[in-house]
């Protein structure tokens, strides 16, 4: 259904004093997501966008004051929406994409809330940061070294049953994620490595490791990919890539640093499409992306 016959399925209540905000804004044009899927009488919350800013105005206020999930009224006073994701970010050390997620959750560019911390590494910098932000934390697996370790079928009943997270993110987790869990979570779950895949990726592929090699092999770009996950390292279904230029002097560091700055771009980019719902399935098993700005584009 074309937005804009629905939107005149819609009388938007001025009265509503949620909707004196869109003055206040002067919103010139409304872009209605996954409109058609919903009816009126649906219970669940629009998101709007103003076209070509990402804005999300929200119905109530939040303890920041910030404003929360918009509401479109139906004729019925019914409201319909995409309900706000939860979200498990895995990171084995310093936690630079993780923070970089949780930051744009918090500033309303991601329509979701991270709700655990995953790590193998207890005391790494992303979990530091986690517990600085009241974000729950998980060590997982469960080894000598970390006994409070949950063993792959308690990570999937915590994550899955009790915090009722949607979408689990890799951010620099360094180990194999267990089949039970890619099972679970079924084209939910991604990662985010630092090459242009399918090249330097795969087992002994991680950190500065992949940069050297990046660099050893004479490449002249590089670049991050944000891909699905499977049983393998590195060979699920490509989602997202960016590229960036290797320089003749380069070192891994100064490579490394410059696709890390793409990375937090990026990997904020997916996130935020793969909460608002914009994550489609080609025939021939190729995810692509729905422009926020014409939902008839993919990329
Ligand atoms: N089932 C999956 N699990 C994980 C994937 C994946 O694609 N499928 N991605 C990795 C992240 N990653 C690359 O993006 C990656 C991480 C680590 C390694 C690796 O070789 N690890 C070493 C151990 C390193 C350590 O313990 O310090 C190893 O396994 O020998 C390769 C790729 C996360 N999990
Ligand atoms: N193969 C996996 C891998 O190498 N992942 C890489 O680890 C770094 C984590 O940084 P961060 O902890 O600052 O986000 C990132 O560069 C990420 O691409």
């Amino acid at each position: 259904m074309e937005a804009k016959s629905l939107l005149s399925g819609f009388q938007l209540k001025q009265t509503n004093p949620l909707f004196q905000t869109f003055k206040e804004h002067q919103y010139t044009k409304f872009q209605y997501q996954n409109c058609a899927s919903f009816k009126p009488h649906d219970s669940k919350k629009l998101f709007l966008q103003r076209v070509g800013v990402n804005f999300s105005l929200k119905c109530k206020k939040n303890v920041d004051d910030k404003l929360e999930n918009v509401v479109c009224l139906g004729n019925d006073d019914s409201v319909i929406g995409v309900r706000r994701k939860k979200l498990a970010v895995f990171v084995s050390g310093g936690g630079s994409n993780f923070k970089s997620i949780h930051q744009a959750c918090v500033e309303g560019l991601v329509h979701g809330d991270i709700a655990v911390l995953v790590t193998n590494k207890p005391d790494c910098g992303g979990a530091e940061y986690a517990r600085r932000k009241d974000i729950s934390v998980i060590s997982f697996p469960k080894t000598s070294i970390v006994p409070t370790g949950l063993s792959s079928v308690d990570l999937v009943t915590a994550l899955s049953r009790n915090l009722e997270v949607d979408f689990i993110l890799l951010a620099g987790y360094l180990k194999l994620l267990p089949v039970e869990l890619v099972r679970a979570y079924p084209k939910s779950i991604l990662n985010i490595h630092p090459s242009l895949l399918p090249a330097f990726g795969g087992k002994g592929y991680y950190g500065m490791k992949v940069h050297k090699a990046v660099i050893a092999s004479g490449a002249r770009f590089s670049g991050p990919t944000v891909h699905f996950v499977d049983e393998h390292y590195d060979t699920g279904r490509i989602l997202a890539q960016s590229v960036v230029p290797v320089l003749a002097n380069d070192s891994a560091e100064e490579l490394a640093a410059r696709v890390l700055r793409e990375e937090h771009r990026l990997y904020v980019e997916v996130t935020s499409a793969l909460c608002e719902e914009r994550i489609a399935w080609r025939e021939d098993g190729v995810p692509l992306i729905q422009s926020k700005e014409n939902p008839k584009q993919y990329y």
